[in-house]
């Protein structure tokens, strides 16, 4: 199977990223998810984690549209708001709702550190820099799981997380990770010129990518661990 291609940007990070980005898109947890043998308990555990994490997820995506030095940027920022509201956190309330946890329990779910540090990373690198600091520390996170998807779309051998695994890897969430890599690249251009990836800029902002790819795989560690 052919890697999805989700810009210019994105494999510049991707590449600087280096072995963090393994770990991240092949975890233990995936590969369980891929076979059907990770736990069900350990998904439940997930899914709960990571309807917070969403939530938090959306704010942060909600401070790129206040980042937004263009129409065209805030349009980008507002979908992927939309498609985070409307449509992943109604994932999580389907599949918890249908395994007996009720909506209301989701949301008083108590916070883990490792997703607690993820999200407010995220977060931070909005609230002290630009869209381009906010947008590498957000992109991990979107690409990852289309890799994930498209792969694992192409690849399980179980029917068991095949509703998730369909979520990630369909044409909508597929276009969605195309749009956000467009963005991606259009703002280092507009910010930094076309030869952005010779500025001294680009570099802390592979640092970020980096960091929120590390906090990916400590995110499904903990959810090894319920
Ligand atoms: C820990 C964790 N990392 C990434 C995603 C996937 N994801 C989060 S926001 C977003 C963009 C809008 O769809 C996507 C794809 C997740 N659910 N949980």
């Amino acid at each position: 199977m052919s890697t999805p291609d989700y810009g210019r940007a994105f494999s510049l990070m991707r590449e600087a990223a280096g072995e963090a980005w393994g770990a991240y898109t092949r975890h233990a947890f995936v590969e369980g998810l891929k076979d059907g043998s990770l736990p069900r308990e350990s998904f439940l555990h997930y899914l709960r984690q990571d309807y917070v994490f969403l939530i938090h997820f959306s704010r942060a995506w909600a401070l790129a549209v206040v980042k937004s030095e263009t129409h065209e940027e805030m349009l980008a920022a507002v979908a992927t708001v939309n498609a985070l509201v409307a449509e992943e956190m109604q994932l999580h309330v389907g599949i918890c709702e249908a395994a007996g946890i009720p909506q209301e329990d989701l949301f008083a779910t108590p916070e883990r550190p490792e997703n607690l540090a993820y999200t407010r990373f995220v977060l931070e690198a909005g609230y002290s820099g630009d869209l381009l600091d906010l947008l590498a520390a957000l992109a991990p996170c979107v690409m990852g799981y289309g890799e994930i998807g498209a792969r694992l779309g192409a690849e399980k051998s179980s029917e068991t997380y095949a509703d998730w695994i369909g979520t990630y890897a369909g044409e909508g969430f597929q276009g969605d990770c195309a749009a956000v890599g467009q963005l991606l690249d259009s703002a280092l251009e507009r910010r930094l010129g076309k030869d952005y990836a010779n500025s001294p800029r680009f570099a802390t902002l592979c640092d970020k990518f980096r960091k929120a790819t590390e906090l990916e795989v400590s995110f499904w560690q903990m959810g090894l661990t319920p």
